[in-house]
């Protein structure tokens, strides 16, 4: 039997239409949409799609945004200026600071600097070090794992008690994931690039949620039957058969698991829409956070 696929695009339009029903309840009650703030920094093609799709869907469900494009030669002072003013600007609900910066920039003090009610990608160190201690909680959630975690509590019953591995121990994804996995009770095992035995920690595994950036590094005979595996990578991989003579592959070797998994997250359309989703339920948090 092989694996159910989890449909990243069909759960993301579900945290969609309850976002954008939850605008609408807003805005008929006299409150100012939402407003959702992007920075983006010089031209890397990739950063300025990721960010049209940010806008565009935050457009579908009612929350303003605000584009901000500086130069690449960008100083620090002008990025931290920015950053400023939005913290102040109550229109703004919101600040996506889009990652990476230009090398010259630290990006260390740039995300220190948002504010942590407006922190929609849960990136600034507080966030971060509340989400980390028990009985604390942060202002936001980074967005990929908290679409993560949303694609698990949807296919196990109980994460309780669980073996999850998170391969992968970045601070955007697998830090955070295993975090938030902790929180759920499971049992948590973070594996990385000096892990001893690799295949075999991860067969252990009852949820794996693979965050290496290895294309197809996780095989079919890595993964325990039945296990959960969501797929958070996404590699540009050369593909000459294929028109743009690239595809879009996971971390895990997809034809190979889903052989052996219970579910399976696909690449593209897996965690990629979730992401945006929990960007738009961030904003709306930060919206109800200005209210009081
Ligand atoms: N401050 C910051 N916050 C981020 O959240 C952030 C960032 N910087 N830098 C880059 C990464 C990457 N990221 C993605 C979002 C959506 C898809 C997505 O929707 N992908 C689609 C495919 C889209 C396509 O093919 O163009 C999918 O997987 O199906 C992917 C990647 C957010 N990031």
């Amino acid at each position: 039997m092989t694996a159910t696929i989890l449909d990243g695009k069909a759960l993301a339009a579900e945290i969609r239409a309850d976002v954008k029903a939850r605008v609408a309840a807003r805005i008929a009650a006299g409150k100012p949409a939402p407003g959702l703030a992007t920075v983006l920094v010089g031209d890397n093609p990739a950063s300025q799609s990721y960010v049209r799709s940010k806008r565009k869907a935050s457009a579908e469900v009612g929350i303003e945004s605000f584009g901000y494009e500086l130069p690449a030669t960008a100083s620090q002072a002008e990025v931290e200026k920015l950053v400023s003013e939005l913290n102040a600007d109550p229109k703004v609900n919101g600040i996506l600071v889009q990652l990476p910066l230009p090398g010259h920039l630290d990006e260390e003090r740039v995300l220190n600097l948002i504010s942590i009610e407006k922190d929609v990608d849960g990136f600034h160190p507080v966030n971060i070090g509340r989400l980390a201690q028990k009985g604390r909680e942060p202002s936001f959630v980074p967005c990929t794992p908290e679409g993560c975690m949303y694609m698990i509590q949807k296919s196990v019953p109980k994460i309780e008690g669980i073996n999850a591995v998170v391969l992968g121990r970045s601070n955007i994804v697998g830090m955070p994931v295993a975090l938030l996995l902790v929180r759920a009770n499971a049992t948590v095992t973070i594996c990385h690039s000096r892990t001893r035995n690799l295949p075999d920690v991860v067969r252990q595994a009852d949820v794996l949620v693979a965050a290496v950036g290895k294309p197809e590094m996780v095989r079919g005979d890595w993964v325990k039957p039945g296990a959960v595996v969501i797929d958070v990578g996404i590699n540009r991989v050369d593909d000459p058969s294929s028109p743009k003579g690239y595809r879009m592959v996971g971390d895990v070797n997809f034809d190979e698991v889903k052989e052996v998994a219970g579910v399976i997250s696909p690449v593209p359309g897996g965690v990629g829409p979730m992401t945006i989703a929990m960007l738009l339920r961030n904003t709306l948090h930060g919206a109800e956070l200005s209210d009081k």
